[in-house]
């Protein structure tokens, strides 16, 4: 059965080869070497765990399986109310088809505000490596879910070598066994299949466990109250990914800061 991640593996190999015809991997990479210096974004998320949580907040206008999540969007307005928050870090997506994102939107959320940037797409080659640099971020995503050990391997180590970070996203047992061969420390586990949009916080508490000493365990997807970050912290989740949730406030500030509020110790 066909599912959105093969519809979207598809159509990003597709993309990739026309970007390559449109523009070479040697312009890609001088624009890299020109972009501002990489934020440091594992160090920043340790050091907000180390404290409390760290949060990755996600400026998402749009996905699969929400549709339009947010009508009102101004990626570098939503940067600053994140980042006024007390967001430790953006995510950014620049899918276009199916998360109405923009490569622009990475650069400008980025510029608006000091946090480091990850840029969220579907990565299968180099040269997206060398592009999301470009765009100035400082992290890329690895799927396991769609890409095989050689790929990522490949993917990691070009992100390292433009001084980037790299969050390697797992779902199950088999893939976290794959992604703890790499190196990255960040280790991103999404509640939601990205097959069956099923979501559950009882993936996180199920695969946290396994997740290696010195790896820092990032849980992802489906995280709407602070006592859902208190759970998953529970299962020794100290990092979250957070789209939906606080895209669909209107004060992206206020919700920001209220899903950080630690209902354990009553206040933020
Ligand atoms: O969000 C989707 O529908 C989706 C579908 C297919 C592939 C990826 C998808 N989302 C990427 C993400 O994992 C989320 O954007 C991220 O973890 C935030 O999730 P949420 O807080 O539930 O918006």
């Amino acid at each position: 059965m066909t599912t959105i991640l093969d519809t979207i593996k598809a159509y990003k190999l597709e993309e990739v080869a026309a970007r390559k015809a449109a523009r070479p991997l040697s312009a890609v990479e001088e624009a890299a070497l020109a972009a501002p210096a990489p934020r440091g974004f594992a160090r920043a998320l340790s050091e907000a765990a180390q404290q409390g949580y760290g949060l990755i907040a996600e400026i998402k206008k749009a996905s699969p399986s929400k549709g339009l999540i947010r009508a009102d969007f101004d990626p570098p307005q939503l940067a600053r109310a994140y980042e006024a928050g007390g967001a430790t870090c953006l995510s950014v997506l620049t899918d276009g088809p199916s998360f109405q994102g923009d490569d622009a939107y990475l650069t400008a959320a980025h510029q608006a505000v000091k946090l480091p940037c990850i840029r969220k797409d579907f990565l299968y080659d180099t040269y997206q490596v060398a592009e999301a640099r470009a765009l100035h971020a400082d992290a890329i995503l690895i799927i396991m879910a769609s890409v095989s050990d050689a790929q990522a391997a490949e993917l990691e180590a070009a992100a390292f070598a433009h001084g980037m970070d790299v969050l390697i996203e797992v779902h199950d047992r088999e893939e976290l066994d794959r992604a703890v061969l790499l190196k990255s420390p960040l280790i991103g586990i999404n509640n939601r299949n990205l097959h069956s949009f099923e979501v559950t916080l009882e993936t996180t508490k199920a695969l946290a466990r396994h997740v290696p000493e010195g790896r820092m365990i990032v849980s992802e997807s489906g995280l709407f109250t602070p006592e859902d970050l208190a759970e998953m912290a529970r299962y020794g989740a100290r990092c979250f990914l957070i789209g939906e949730s606080l895209m669909r406030q209107a004060d992206v500030t206020a919700a920001t800061k209220a899903i950080l509020a630690n209902p354990l110790r009553g206040g933020a």
